[in-house]
């Protein structure tokens, strides 16, 4: 199974970046894990926060096919441990689908119509991240659950 990231705009903060390169060398020894960035459309018109969600939301669907699975990081989503999202993880290759898709939204959060076409919500805290803080955070706890699932001692240590 595929699994990609989906981002909105360059991280653009080189701590952030090396953190994220780091994660995304170590997350490659046990699965096939890409991130994406979505050009960030707000600085090319002056557009209001509805449309910023609504051009995001329409690139966001366009990458995802109809038999994708689809699910939003998001504040109000589902909460788990780390155990727990490692069985989810697991739940999900389970199901045998081609393409997992992880979405943080831009700084504005997701259109209705991304709400709506999402197969789930998951929470990484009740707390709201920078969209940009929260990739570095998302990719550490995938590696984690992967370590997780082979019984190797990253999460334990
Ligand atoms: C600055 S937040 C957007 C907040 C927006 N006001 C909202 O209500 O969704 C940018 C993105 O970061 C991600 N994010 C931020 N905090 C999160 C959290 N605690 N759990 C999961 N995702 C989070 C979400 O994908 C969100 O769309």
């Amino acid at each position: 199974m595929q699994v990609t990231l989906l981002c909105i705009g360059k991280t653009g903060k080189k701590f952030l970046e090396d953190g994220e390169q780091e994660y995304l060398k170590r997350l490659g020894h046990y699965l096939s894990f890409q991130m994406q960035v979505i050009p960030d459309i707000k600085q090319a018109k002056s557009l209001s926060e509805t449309q910023i969600k609504q051009k995001e939301g329409e690139l966001i669907l366009d990458k995802i096919g109809v038999s994708d699975t689809l699910i939003l990081l998001d504040e109000r989503g589902k909460e788990f441990s780390s155990m727990e999202f490692s069985q989810y993880l697991q739940d999900q290759f389970n199901r045998g689908g081609k393409q997992l898709y992880f979405v943080i939204g831009g700084p504005y959060g997701f259109s209705d119509s991304v709400y709506q076409r999402a197969n789930g919500k998951i929470s990484l805290s009740q707390m709201t991240f920078s969209h940009q803080m929260i990739r570095l955070f998302f990719i550490e706890q995938v590696y984690r659950a992967m370590t997780i699932l082979k019984n190797e001692p990253y999460h334990h240590q």
